[in-house]
This record gives structure tokens, C-alpha cells and sequence, in this order.
């Protein structure tokens, strides 16, 4: 028999997958079958997920993991940092570690146990780097700039200022007010620029932000291969390091950034060495559901088979009750 486990940072939901204990690890064909079958929130079991991180064995000398991210509509991400801190609590329960390195698509990235967020609310504390900034990182084209960086860009929206940073998944980011975080603009750009389109042909993660003080922020996702999301932990990076570029004095680097989102609150802390930016994002790594079932159900996506044996542990009441304690956000 193996397991599966239902997990979330921030209430942006996944499954996680160790291939290290199938007997025959899942192809690449029969991963993308499966993560379309199983995020689906139409099917039945514990109402899908925002995609499936897979763990492997490490690719690189220093790690002792790998995490691949498959969004729900079967593309791949570099990188995936609310599953990071998911994957990290996994691998450090799993080899009794609290400091360590995972290999994710582009880089091997430190991973840390956190103190608790809350009273049985576990948190992880992970790297998000490297960061870019060029037009070839993203990619972006035709827009007739290198970089974005509060720039107002007509062609992707009329009146809106963006920024585009990879870290290294592809985020542009718009500090909006109230009327506009609300409206319907996140859900219309976010639509056109993952599909096909002249400027991001890869698709791109769209975050809005609004800026709730110093230090303080809000930002809603729209996630390419998922769509609208509760919490994007590399959006919310990007956000918070745009905020600081754009904004100096709303934001500071070394010093914690709250960031608050529709799914709770994540803390960032920016950090610049010499003329390269990285992030550190902190937040929870809750485990709600392990699901048993014998390995061929997994390679053959057998939905019936993965949701008879599912237990339900108490992590959620206790994340529910840190969002609960968290200040009203009155916008
Ligand atoms: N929710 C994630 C990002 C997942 C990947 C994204 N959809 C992409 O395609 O880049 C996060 O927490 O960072």
C-alpha cells in the first residue's frame, strides 16, 4: 500500500506524491492523467487541489529531495513555494531533518523548520531564488521593453502599472486600489495572458497587490494552470520584493513583510546580496488528509480506488483558528 497526502500552505491545496516509495515510479504521461484527475474539484475527493508535487530523489550533489510541481491542468512549474514548505515538512518528518536542500526545477533551494505560526499550525521556512527581471526570463515579448517595472503597460491593461519578475516561475504584478483588486480586471488579464496571446506565450502568474501599509500587503493570484488560487507563495514573494523596488517606503528589506491573502497571511523577508535578490517566505505546512490505496491505483488515476481510505487529521481546525485571529481586513 502507499500514501498520498492532502496538504495546503495557506489554503493553496495540493496532493503530495513520493515517488521514492512506489515500487515503479509514475511516467511523465501518467503523472499529467493523474494530476488532471485527482485536482479536478468536481471529483469527488476532498474537492481537488491547485496541482500535485511530486517527490523524488535528489538530482543534485547537497540535496536530499526533489520536488516537481504539476499545476492542475498537467503543465509543469519551476517552482511552487506554499508546496515548497509542504514538500519541506514532508521531507523533514519523513528523514528526521530541520535545515536542509530540495532540488526544484532551477535551482536547489534551503528549506528550514519555522516556530509554529500558531498553537498547532506547523510552518516552514524556504527559499525563493533566483530572481530575473529580463524579458527573456519570463518570457515576454513584443511589449518594446527589457523589463517591466511600474510601467504602465496599455497593451496589457489600460491605467494599470505592472512589474514582471520570475523567481524563476513567471509573476506580473499590479498594485491596484480597492475598486480594482475587486473588479473584474485580475480575472480578464489573467484569462487572456494564459491563453493563447502576443505577449506571454508560456502563460503567466498575475497578482494583484494593494498595499495595506509599511510592511503590510495584500495580494490575490491568478495562477497560470490553475486559475483564480487562494494563496500564491511565490506570487506573494515577488509581490512583496515589486512592493520594495517600487515602493521604498512601504516596504523594507531584512525586516519581515506580513502578506496577507484569501487563504490566511504568510510572512516574507527580503534579502539582497550584492545585486541578487532572494526571498525567504514563512508560513504554515498543514497536512489534512492521508489517503491509502494499493500503487496501481495511482497509475491508473482510479479515483474510487484513492478515496476509500482517506483519514482526516485536526490541522485544518487549527490553521482555521490562526486565520480567524488574524486583523480584520476592512477593503
Ligand atoms: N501556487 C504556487 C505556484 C504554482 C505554480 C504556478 N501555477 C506556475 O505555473 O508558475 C506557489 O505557491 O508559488
Amino acid at each position: 500500500m502507499v500514501q498520498l497526502l492532502k496538504v495546503h500552505g495557506s489554503q493553496n491545496a495540493f496532493f503530495i506524491l513520493d515517488q521514492t516509495q512506489l515500487q515503479n515510479p509514475l511516467s511523465d504521461e501518467e503523472l499529467i492523467n493523474f494530476t488532471q484527475k485527482i485536482t479536478d474539484p468536481s471529483n469527488g475527493i476532498l474537492g481537488g487541489a491547485d496541482g500535485v508535487l511530486v517527490v523524488n530523489e535528489p538530482t543534485r550533489s547537497g540535496s536530499v529531495a526533489q520536488m516537481r510541481v504539476i499545476n492542475a491542468d498537467g503543465s509543469e512549474a519551476s517552482m511552487c513555494g506554499n508546496g515548497l514548505r509542504t514538500v519541506a515538512r514532508y521531507v523533514a518528518e519523513r528523514d528526521n531533518l530541520t535545515d536542509f536542500k530540495v532540488d526544484t526545477m532551477n535551482a536547489s533551494l534551503r528549506v528550514r523548520k519555522h516556530d509554529d505560526l500558531a498553537p498547532g499550525v506547523p510552518a516552514f521556512a524556504v527559499e525563493i531564488s533566483p530572481v530575473k527581471f529580463d524579458h527573456t526570463a519570463l518570457p515576454f515579448n513584443n511589449l518594446g521593453r527589457q523589463r517591466l517595472l511600474n510601467t504602465l503597460v496599455p497593451e496589457l491593461y489600460p491605467g494599470l502599472y505592472f512589474s514582471a519578475l520570475a523567481v524563476p516561475n513567471p509573476h506580473l504584478i499590479s498594485f491596484v486600489n480597492k475598486e480594482t483588486l475587486h473588479g473584474p480586471a485580475l480575472k480578464e488579464l489573467g484569462t487572456r495572458l494564459n491563453s493563447d496571446n502576443p505577449y506571454f506565450n508560456d502563460g503567466v502568474n498575475v497578482n494583484f497587490g494593494y498595499i495595506l501599509g509599511h510592511n503590510e500587503l495584500f495580494v490575490k493570484t491568478f495562477e497560470r494552470g490553475v486559475g483564480f488560487t487562494n494563496a500564491c507563495g511565490t506570487g506573494m514573494s515577488a509581490t512583496s520584493l515589486a512592493l520594495a523596488l517600487t515602493h521604498p517606503d512601504m516596504a523594507s528589506f531584512n525586516e519581515p513583510i506580513n502578506v496577507y491573502n484569501p487563504g490566511g497571511m504568510v510572512k516574507t523577508i527580503l534579502h539582497r546580496d550584492n545585486y541578487n535578490y532572494w526571498i525567504e517566505l514563512i508560513g504554515n505546512a498543514t497536512f489534512t488528509h492521508t489517503l491509502t490505496a494499493e500503487e496501481s491505483a495511482l497509475h491508473q488515476a482510479d479515483l474510487p480506488a484513492l478515496s476509500k481510505n482517506i483519514t482526516e487529521s485536526n490541522e485544518n481546525q487549527a490553521y482555521l483558528a490562526f486565520v480567524n485571529s488574524l486583523p480584520a481586513l476592512t477593503f
